[in-house]
């Protein structure tokens, strides 16, 4: 099984993703993380933001995490994925693929902010830290019309959020 987490950065995907890892491994169920930011960092280096350049990111990790998946992994692919077309064609392309949707809202994300992504997003045109492509701010995402789970962290704790998933992951695999 390949589950899509998809969501704007900071709506808790990676942590979200470990947390689920962590209690499915003590349970007996092997899961691997295919996380784009990391796969970015490493193997990918030369894949921008671009609308292109995603769409090829998503179908690397959706080719890396069927590899997991048809060796009864549960794979959970972790990244912001913004294009249902690509989502789409995962899912038409390799068997149970199910798409997460890990909502929160901007004016929450702005508030978390972790990677200070959003201050830098937010800044005025032309300042040299200004990120012109960040998504949900100036870069689109579609939200998924019809998701196989929907999970919103700014309402459920880590721990809710975690059984919920758990729990969608141990019905439908
Ligand atoms: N402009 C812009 N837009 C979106 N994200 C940005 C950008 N610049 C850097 N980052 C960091 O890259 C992480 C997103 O990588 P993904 O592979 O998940 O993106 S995508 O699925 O190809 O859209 C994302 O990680 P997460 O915060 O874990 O979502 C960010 O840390
Ligand atoms: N219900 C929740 N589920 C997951 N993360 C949450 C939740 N509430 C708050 N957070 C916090 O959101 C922040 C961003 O999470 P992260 O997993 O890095 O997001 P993403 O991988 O989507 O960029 C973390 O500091 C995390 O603790």
């Amino acid at each position: 099984m390949v589950l899509l987490l998809c969501g704007l950065s900071g709506a808790g995907k990676t942590t979200l993703a470990n947390t689920v890892k962590n209690r499915l491994d003590q349970s007996g169920l092997n899961t691997e993380i295919i996380d784009g930011d990391e796969y970015r960092s490493t193997l990918f280096r030369e894949l921008s933001y671009s609308k292109p350049d995603r769409l090829e990111n998503i179908r690397r990790l959706g080719f890396i995490a069927n590899k997991f998946s048809e060796r009864g992994i549960v794979t959970i692919v972790s990244a912001i994925n913004p294009y249902d077309e690509v989502r789409e064609e995962l899912k038409d392309t390799y068997e149970n693929v199910k798409t997460i949707f890990v909502d929160c809202p901007v004016r929450t994300l702005i508030g978390r902010d972790t990677k200070g992504l959003y201050k830098r997003a937010l800044l005025p045109d032309g300042h040299p830290e200004k990120i012109s492509n960040l998504t949900g701010i100036n870069d689109p995402f579609d939200v998924p019309s019809s998701p196989d789970l929907y999970i919103n962290t700014d309402v459920l704790d880590i721990q809710e959020c975690t059984s919920l998933l758990c729990n969608f992951i141990i019905d439908n695999n």
